[in-house]
């Protein structure tokens, strides 16, 4: 049987009326086509789900991306205007998802807001809007066009050489897609930065001493993920480490029926 990832969810009003929990299909087709797992998408709402049960029931976890922002006092400061929209319940959800997880080995892979939630979790800062930071560029979507002038590759990201994406990527600077207005401010502890845009923002992270799979982009590597050369490494050593995950937790005993 293939590994279970559970996918987070974003809150939306259908129809600005219909309550419900999404996330892009691109995600799912990534995790099942590329992963080579299946794909599970759990509610990013603390009253429906426990964190012990989601360990539990999933060997890996894809933290996806979402335009409400992680709200500031997880990291520790004042929300103002510029912070624009929140989802708390997911925040009270990934956040001590993403600190258990990581802490035993358990695979996650966050992207864009997962990548900001994982940064967070591990104790980072965020900038709110770094395009009114000097010397960056916008990062954010296009406002406008198609799905694929949204998603087109925009910049380059270098990463440190020999480094764990350089090693992944086989390659030191890759060409990415970008749709986000945060970036990382200060690391935590923990939180390796092991890539960059060229003006500076963070852009690929792992966590120290994590030990098992524990890596993050600001990119969305799930648009084309099984064209694109970046996409396709990323998620297949996330699907391995999901399925070395689900081998272990199968002990001997199990096995025997
Ligand atoms: N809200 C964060 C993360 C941005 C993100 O995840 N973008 C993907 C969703 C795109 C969309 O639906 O707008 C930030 O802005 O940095």
């Amino acid at each position: 049987m293939r590994p279970i990832v559970g996918i987070i969810s974003n809150h939306y009003l259908i129809n600005d009326q219909y309550p419900a929990h999404a996330n892009g299909s691109m995600n799912t087709d990534a995790v099942s086509k590329v992963a080579g797992a299946m794909p599970l998408t759990f509610p990013g709402d603390p009253s429906v789900v426990g964190i012990d049960e989601l360990l539990e029931t999933f060997d890996g976890f894809l933290l996806t991306g979402g335009r409400p922002n992680v709200h500031p006092e997880e990291y520790g400061e004042a929300e103002t205007e510029a912070h624009g929209t929140f989802d708390r319940n997911r925040d009270r959800v990934a956040l001590p998802l993403i600190r258990a997880a990581v802490e035993r080995g358990q695979p996650v892979l966050g992207i864009c807001r997962g990548f900001q939630e994982i940064a967070v979790a591990f104790g980072s800062t965020l900038h709110p809007e770094i395009r009114d930071l000097p010397g960056r560029t916008n990062h954010r979507m296009p406002p406008d066009g198609t799905l694929e002038e949204k998603f087109a590759l925009r910049h380059d990201v270098h990463f440190t050489p020999g480094g764990p994406f350089a090693r992944l990527m086989r390659s030191e600077t890759v060409l990415t897609n970008t749709l986000h207005g945060q970036g990382i401010k200060q690391p935590g502890p923990r939180v390796r930065i092991d890539g960059w845009a060229p003006d500076e923002t963070p852009e690929a992270i792992f966590i120290d001493g994590a030990p098992g799979f524990a890596l993050a982009v600001q990119w969305h590597p799930e648009w084309n993920a099984d064209d694109d050369p970046v996409s396709r490494p990323l998620f297949e050593a996330f699907g391995d480490a999901c399925r070395a995950w689900r081998a272990e937790r199968s002990t001997p005993l199990q096995r025997a029926g």
